[in-house]
């Protein structure tokens, strides 16, 4: 295994009406990161939350916030989840004409920039832009809905992202997201994944014992 697995909880499973209490949970079980994932009805089929919940959490935790932005034209909205106390900005392609531009953007605010492909994106992407961004992440279902079954295929996409990363820019953190869970965990470990984004895995139930659980799954 090439380093310590991450986990970034993604609190679209968490209950809304005790969000902070659950960002400590997961804070005090070990997790890592926190994953937001930002909606607009537009990019894909489903409403969530913006800048105002990253304001909210960064009073909660000390844990780095990473937004994932599912909205169109992510650019418009950079410097409001920077103002916000975001970490991390990941951008999809296929959401605006100048990826480029917007992980510049990122970059010139001080944050990560990570790029996002949806599971139907060919790899190219990545093999134009990983020299340009700090976190690399494969969507494993399609965006917009937590809870869904992982897409097998995404298994063989994953390795030949890792062989890119190494390539390309081997420092590179590899993060996967959708369907992560004990049944498919360490399969993604074994294909490249160093960061693994989970939903209903950690949240849906006992936060702590779901963390561990997840852990132990890979061997970790
Ligand atoms: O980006 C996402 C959905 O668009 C979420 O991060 C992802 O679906 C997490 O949910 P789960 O772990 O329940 O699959
Ligand atoms: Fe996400």
């Amino acid at each position: 295994m090439r380093q310590s697995i991450q986990i970034a909880p993604s609190v679209l499973a968490a209950d809304f009406a005790r969000l902070g209490e659950q960002v400590a949970e997961a804070e005090a079980a070990g997790a890592e990161l926190i994953h937001i994932d930002v909606m607009d009805g537009r990019f894909v089929p489903n409403l969530s939350m913006g800048p105002v919940v990253v304001e909210a959490l960064r009073r909660v935790t000390s844990l780095p916030l990473e937004a994932h932005l599912m909205i169109l034209e992510p650019e418009r909205y950079v410097s409001d989840f920077a103002a916000a106390g975001a970490s991390c900005i990941l951008v999809h392609p296929e959401a605006t004409p100048n990826v480029h531009r917007a992980l510049q953007l990122i970059r010139e605010h001080g944050l990560k920039a990570g790029l996002v492909l949806n599971p139907g994106t060919p790899l190219t992407y990545f093999e134009n832009l990983l020299p340009e961004i700090e976190q690399a992440l494969l969507m494993t279902v399609n965006p917009g809905f937590g809870g869904q079954a992982l897409i097998p295929s995404s298994l063989e996409r994953l390795e030949r992202l890792r062989a890119l990363r190494n390539r390309l820019n081997p420092t590179c953190p590899i993060e996967v997201d959708g369907g992560v869970n004990t049944e498919t965990a360490l399969e993604l470990v074994r294909r490249g994944a160093d960061i693994l984004v989970a939903g209903s895995a950690v949240f849906k139930g006992e936060v702590a014992r779901n963390i561990q659980a997840l852990r132990e799954s890979y061997g970790a």
